[in-house]
């Protein structure tokens, strides 16, 4: 699925019309209950203050990948992931956790987070966050255990120093170790790469990456870093005003929207008959151009290839082909209208 809510799409990700994700459980094949999605949130609507922040919400995460959560600010992400958190309660809806609800006890224990604020003691060391964090889960405080998830996020070394003296990067791997401390099945990251230098969003974006393959772990990334979404993320879903207006992998979302542009350089001038001729032709798409190059966006896979031929038969040398996929980037912004009042 890819556009949804009534700007166009079929509803891949979605069982039917009106918006419910697809089951997160079904059977095997000896018929035991298998959970499918690791996180799965089903028609979610949510009012604060008498405004509707959510107006139907659905997605779903599986275990072992990286899902990126996009939206302009104040779509509505941060209201999706307290209610994950079971810290807002939905108006209607679900959202479950590997298919325990989201406001039980089972869902809060296989969940870990990072928030905006890493919410770490200063005043500790990098183990007592973490034995500290390890109790509130009501897990077994296990030297094994901590040691083990310090090694994960390369902070072995520092295990006995205060988190206060960690520089942002290292504070980012401490609370990311703070949230597998309870060895969770999912991961809700809200912006961990935000305000640090970029060889350490490397190691958190190695770190992610790790934790969902190798670990088989659900995470979740929101972000406004589309690079970062990109470069790591299996799916997305973008929020826009409090509705899910994109959602899938990347080669879905190019199949729908387009795959990006087209450029035909010829090596002499295109003739001007033919240039308002293509021009004319609404669904060659062409963006612009000049003397010998003709930039555009086909709007099928059919296009190129007319274009080629259109050129070929009035004896335009074509000297080269190129195409340029598009980036996540150019989808998103073409479909949210950011900084438009909701
Ligand atoms: N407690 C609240 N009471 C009233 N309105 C709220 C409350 N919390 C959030 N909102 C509003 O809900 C909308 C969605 O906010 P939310 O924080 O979920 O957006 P967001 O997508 O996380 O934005 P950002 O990217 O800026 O963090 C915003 O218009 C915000 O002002």
């Amino acid at each position: 699925m890819v556009l949804q809510n009534g700007r166009d799409g079929t509803g891949a990700d979605r069982a039917d019309g009106a918006g419910r994700a697809s089951e997160a459980r079904s059977g095997d094949d000896e018929g035991n209950l298998v959970v499918e999605h690791s996180i799965t949130v089903d028609n979610i609507e949510k009012s604060l203050q008498g405004r509707d922040i959510l107006k139907g919400v659905s997605f779903s995460v599986r275990q072992g990948e990286v899902f990126g959560f996009l939206g302009p600010n104040g779509a509505g992400k941060t209201t999706t992931i307290r209610i994950l958190l079971g810290l807002y309660s939905p108006d209607a809806g679900r959202a479950s956790i590997m298919g325990a609800d989201v406001t039980t006890d089972q869902a809060r224990q296989r969940v870990g987070f990072v928030l905006d604020d890493d919410g770490l003691y200063d005043g500790a060391s990098a183990k007592e966050n973490l034995a500290y964090f390890a109790r509130i889960y009501q897990q077994p405080v296990d030297d094994e255990r901590i040691t083990q998830v310090l090694r994960l996020v390369d902070l072995e070394g520092r295990a006995d120093s205060k988190a206060g003296t960690f520089s942002r990067g290292m504070r980012q791997r401490l609370a990311l170790a703070r949230a597998l401390v309870h060895d969770p099945d999912v991961l809700i990251l809200d912006e961990p790469t935000s305000g640090i230098d970029p060889s350490a969003q490397i190691e958190i974006r190695e770190l992610m990456v790790d934790i969902a393959h190798d670990r088989n772990k659900a995470v979740m990334l929101s972000s406004h870093n589309m690079d970062e979404v990109q470069k790591i993320c299996a799916r997305i879903a973008v929020l826009d005003r409090g509705e899910v207006v994109l959602s899938g992998s990347l080669a879905e979302l190019r199949e729908t929207m387009g795959s990006g542009m087209v450029t035909v350089r010829t090596s002499e001038p295109i003739p001007a008959d033919l240039y308002e001729e293509i021009k004319s032709t609404a669904e060659f798409g062409l963006q612009d151009s000049s003397e010998n190059l003709l930039h555009f966006s086909p709007s099928s896979a059919g296009t190129t290839p007319d274009i080629v031929a259109a050129l070929a038969r009035r004896g335009a040398r074509i000297e080269e082909v190129t195409r340029n996929e598009a980036s996540l980037e150019e989808m998103y912004t073409s479909i949210v209208r950011e900084g438009q009042p909701a």
